[in-house]
């Protein structure tokens, strides 16, 4: 698992069409979203991942909580991003990661969006520039090397 983190005066996405022949299904509500101060969490889901799942989103979890009580940010942007990595997981591996990493941000007390999975979107972000504003994570199950 790739995460690139950006803590964010905001983030909006407007879904503008199907990347995947069966994206994720969506509600007319779903095609926008915005989250004002917020940590916008960008991540690919890699073929590693694909041998202990809950391993992974337990560690992407600890991660983020750990970068959100820097950044001193509650609200969370799971953001679906195939672009972190060249060894990704299958879209249904990758989608159950993503649903389960925004459920558990939920139980550990997070206002949680997250944007929908496989979709082209458009977006804007504004990163607040500072020190702690831009981080990026490499998750890997137990024995799997880092590539
Ligand atoms: N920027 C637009 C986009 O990335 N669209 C991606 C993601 O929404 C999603 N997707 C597919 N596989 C994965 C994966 N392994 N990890 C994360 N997302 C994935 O499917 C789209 C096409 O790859």
């Amino acid at each position: 698992m790739r995460m690139l983190l950006i803590h964010s005066d905001y983030l909006e996405y407007e879904v503008k069409d199907k990347a995947l022949k069966s994206p994720e299904p969506i509600s007319e509500e779903q095609k926008k979203g915005r989250l004002e101060e917020v940590l916008a969490v960008f991540m690919s889901v890699e073929k590693a991942d694909e041998t202990n799942p809950e391993e992974v989103v337990e560690k992407a979890v600890a991660e983020i909580k750990d970068v959100a009580s820097q950044v001193k940010a509650d609200r969370i942007f799971v953001y679906p991003f195939a672009h972190l990595s060249s060894e990704l997981a299958k879209p249904d591996v990758a989608l159950k990661v993503l649903q389960r990493i925004e459920e558990r941000l939920r139980e550990e007390g997070f206002e949680v969006k997250r944007a929908p999975f496989g979709y082209y979107k458009a977006f804007r972000l504004s990163c607040k520039g500072h020190p702690l504003a831009e981080l990026s994570r490499t998750i890997v199950p137990s024995g799997e090397a880092v590539s």
